[in-house]
């Protein structure tokens, strides 16, 4: 692997006041050039406030953060130079356009003029924003401005890009589009860390994972080394009428959330587990089910608990 660009060692962090959140508990992440990390991890787990301490809006209590070799906790504003963060909130741009907004980041962080208006073309195109694009800020939709606000973080972007829920508000077929450009970053060469709950269409675009819990990291690796425990296995979905599931013998129960019970199996019991299946609905007891490799998404419901994700409500 390249030299991490961010390298973020035994990091602690305890908001002040008597009963004050933990909200990084001796964390330790790298990202490279060219790679995009997802860090995951449910509400509270202590996601925004590692990126505010990567980039100097909260100070640590411990630990080192380093930055394209920057001490980035004793230099926070060279540490901000040194990256480009779509924070989670959108930063507003009232009485600009979309267009404007983008370019004139550009602008600020030192692209040409033609460049800046090149750059900003370009990302106009890719996110499908053009119908908006010349439209004062205060009338366009909350899913145009997430697309915006990443633009102005994609625009420049220096060597360590940070993406905070950067699909939160758009639509599924722009959320593609904004996938396709997120990858795009690091194939240009910037070390990306994306924070999001969207673990299910994050799969496809990261090359290695975070999970943190209570400001833990509990597993990290690429998506098959965190995989690995159910490698060569289903996940087996089933929507009961009224009754929990009699599972056959190769299933182990992994969770439900209302009617919809989830267990996982070898690969090698595809056919055992479709002949029960259809038995089930045939009978009435089931109205559908389906069967599809093991995902990402499951690997981290089954660490952080179905309570903690978008996907699911409550744990078996
Ligand atoms: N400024 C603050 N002062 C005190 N406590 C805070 C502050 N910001 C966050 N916290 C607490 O720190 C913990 C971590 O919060 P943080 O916002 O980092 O989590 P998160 O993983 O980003 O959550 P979400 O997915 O909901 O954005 C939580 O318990 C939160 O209540």
């Amino acid at each position: 692997m390249h030299d991490p660009i961010l390298s973020i060692r035994e990091l602690c962090k305890r908001y002040p006041g008597k009963r004050g959140a933990i909200a990084s508990a001796g964390v330790n992440l790298e990202v490279s050039a060219g790679e995009v990390v997802g860090l995951l991890g449910h509400n509270g787990a202590g996601k925004t406030s590692l990126v505010n301490q990567i980039v100097g809006l909260v100070k640590p209590d411990s630990g080192s953060i380093t930055l394209s070799g920057v001490d980035a906790i004793a230099n926070p504003s060279k540490a901000r130079a040194l990256s480009c963060v779509q924070a989670q909130a959108n930063v507003p741009i009232t009485g600009l356009t979309p267009a404007r907004a983008i370019s004139q980041v550009g602008r600020i962080r030192g692209l040409s003029r033609a460049a800046a208006e090149a750059n900003t073309a370009r990302l106009i195109d890719a996110l499908d924003l053009s119908a908006w694009a010349n439209v004062p800020a205060q009338k366009i939709s909350g899913g145009v401005a997430r697309l915006t606000a990443f633009a102005m973080a994609a625009v420049a972007p220096s060597k360590l890009v940070v993406l905070d829920e950067p699909t939160n508000d758009v639509d599924p077929v722009r959320r593609q589009l904004l996938w396709t450009q997120i990858r795009a970053l690091a194939d240009q060469g910037a070390a990306v860390l994306l924070v999001t709950h969207n673990v299910r269409e994050a799969e496809h675009v990261v090359d290695r994972v975070a999970i943190l819990d209570s400001g833990q990291v509990i597993r990290e690796g690429s998506r098959s080394e965190v995989m690995a425990d159910l490698e060569g296995h289903l996940t087996l979905e089933i929507d009961m009428i009224d009754r929990q599931p009699d599972w056959p013998g190769v299933v182990t129960p992994h969770r439900h959330h209302a009617m919809r019970w989830v267990g996982t199996a070898p690969s090698s019991t595809a056919d055992e587990l479709i002949r029960w299946a259809e038995a089930t609905v045939k009978s009435g007891e089931a109205m559908r089910y389906g069967i599809a490799p093991v995902s990402l998404e499951d690997i981290y419901i089954g660490l952080v608990g179905a309570e903690n994700t978008e996907a699911e409500g409550a744990t078996a």
